[in-house]
């Protein structure tokens, strides 16, 4: 066993996990569980009182994020301390929205003004294609913007666009490509005019050969649609912390936006990766979704854990992966804008804490991050809901819903917060066999078909969920929002002692994509490989099966 499974507060959970009443008793017996265990915050309600939690577990709860030191962590990571220490680097995406007269250092320098230089940057640059004073190579204004970037550098800007789009200033479409399908850019470009688009090239490291052959694609398409190689410059614009590599690629260097090694890939859409999010809501948006994150911020960095929504929402997931072997655990946003956020958050936490090497090296004795999935209410409803509600599989849930829509239509919000909430409850209280009959009371069955059929509508319950609410869905709730989650993530890998800040996995799939690339491009057939790989490196090479 290892220091974390043999802590006091682990072997108090352990206990405790296998004693707790259904949560039906735990409602039942404290009319108060609602308001005391709620907590408004940065414009984010949170309840958790449907969570198989006492006042016991959640003492515990707390005192092994104490054990584990996360105090001292989250210290460590708004100051500017290396805990990316497998790739030797500060975290701080928490420096892209601090105030602009914070002092936060990374090697005695203060990142901070520079960080508001890229702002203003930004901002003169939002101006410009907003106001028609960049023209492309014609003479005409920009109308489309297609932004090429892969993983962190495409996702978060991605669904932050997708989610704010009641505040999109319409002077600009926006164009994701992320995939090396060709497909994918292929399609877009049937969409735009060479004469009025702007790629933007999105990528920390300049080196990842989706975003580097999507450019070159982007570039060929247009020298062959009239733009020249001097026309490159007022078309094509890159966000890098590589800026050698991007004006070799040919990105003029006035057109670069930088990007630091302090900032995770997946961490990013804060900084000039978010520029196209900028460029759909204009740059007074943008700066409120960091507002809104920055007030996250000062609430994980000040709050005590028992009021602290990023802490109590860490600690309840990994009470169920921990001691409920629970694998996975599912968000459902109600709101249509919203309806990207769980693949946001499923790349967030499962490249974060998809790990299983501690800090010093040794492997994990217990379980780390779980599969994180979801999608929009009621959709799923009328899908994987069953599984929530009956398979054998616990997955706990975060339900999200805003309290007033975009577009007051009809009835439509209101049966779409009853299905939301009348979800949660059907979860936490489930039906009994005996609820089960008396539904049935009235039918034609035999009584030995009645209890067949109530064995089939019978549900446990006890299904864990936390319900987050927000007033409105605005660039600043939805700020506070992604911060939370980015935060939720720190609690966890530091409780499992991981390093949430690197990606070796990810790592290795990249260099033997390039390994196989130079087999399927060499002559002759591979017989080096696993005779698995061979056999299919060689289809692809004869083109059919
Ligand atoms: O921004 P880059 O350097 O192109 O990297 C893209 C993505 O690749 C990864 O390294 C691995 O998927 C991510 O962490 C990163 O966001």
């Amino acid at each position: 066993m290892t220091q974390l499974t043999q802590s006091p507060a682990w072997q108090a959970l352990s206990q405790l996990s296998g004693n707790l009443p259904h949560m039906r008793k735990l409602f039942a017996d404290n009319p108060q569980r609602f308001e005391q265990m709620s907590l408004k915050q940065c414009g984010l309600f949170l309840d958790y009182s449907k969570n198989r939690v006492t006042d016991a577990v959640l003492q515990q709860l707390l005192a092994l994020a104490e054990e584990a030191g996360l105090e001292q962590k989250i210290a460590a990571m708004f100051s500017g301390e290396i805990i990316n220490t497998t790739e030797q680097r500060a975290v701080l995406h928490t420096a892209l929205r601090a105030p602009a007269d914070a002092d936060i250092r990374v090697d005695g320098v203060n990142v901070v003004p520079e960080v508001q230089a890229t702002l203003d940057k930004m901002e003169q640059f939002v101006a410009d294609i907003h106001q028609g004073n960049w023209k492309g190579y014609t003479g005409k204004t920009i109308t489309d913007v297609v932004s090429i970037g892969i993983g962190g550098s495409f996702l978060g800007p991605k669904i932050a666009s997708e989610a704010l789009r009641p505040y999109w200033t319409g002077a600009v479409k926006c164009h994701y490509v992320a995939n090396v399908d060709a497909t994918s850019i292929a399609e877009k470009l049937k969409l735009v005019d060479p004469e009025t688009t702007l790629f933007l090239t999105s990528s920390k490291s300049f080196g990842t050969q989706e975003t580097l052959t999507n450019t070159l694609s982007a570039k060929a398409w247009f020298l062959a649609n009239g733009g020249t190689q001097q026309d490159v410059a007022k078309h094509f614009a890159a966000i890098t912390s590589n800026v050698a590599k991007a004006t070799d690629f040919g990105i003029d260097e006035t057109n670069i936006f930088p990007m630091w090694d302090w900032v995770g890939g997946r961490y990013s859409l804060w900084s000039a990766i978010g520029l196209p999010i900028a460029l759909l809501v204009g740059m007074d948006n943008f700066r409120a979704l960091l507002a809104g994150a920055r007030e996250m911020d000062a609430h994980f960095a000040s709050a005590p854990f028992s009021e602290n929504m990023p802490v109590l929402m860490g600690m309840l997931s990994l009470w169920y992966n921990n001691f409920f072997n629970a694998q996975s655990h599912v968000v459902l946003t109600y709101d249509h804008y919203l309806r990207g956020l769980p693949a946001y958050f499923q790349q967030l936490d499962m490249e974060s804490n998809g790990k299983s090497a501690k800090m010093d090296g040794s492997q994990v004795d217990y379980s780390t991050g779980p599969v994180i999935w979801g999608g929009e209410g009621t959709n799923g409803q009328h899908a994987y809901h069953q599984l929530l509600h009956q398979g054998t599989a616990l997955i706990p849930a975060d339900f999200i819903l805003p309290l007033q829509s975009h577009n007051p239509l009809g009835e439509h919000h209101i049966q779409l917060a009853s299905n939301c909430f009348g979800q949660t409850q059907a979860l936490m209280q489930g039906r009994t066999f005996d609820e089960a009959m008396a539904e049935l009371k009235n039918s034609k069955l035999s009584d030995a078909e009645k209890t067949v059929i109530a064995k089939h509508k019978e549900m446990a319950g006890n299904k864990p969920s936390n319900t987050i609410l927000m007033d409105k869905l605005t660039p600043q709730t939805l700020g506070a929002l992604i911060a939370l989650y980015e935060h939720r993530t720190l609690v966890q890998g530091t409780i499992w002692d991981i390093n949430s800040f690197d990606q070796w996995g990810v790592e290795l799939g990249k260099t033997l994509g390039n390994d196989v690339l130079a087999r399927l491009a060499a002559d002759g057939d591979c017989d080096a490989l696993d005779a698995s790989s061979n056999g299919l490196i060689n289809a692809f090479k004869k083109g059919n099966i």
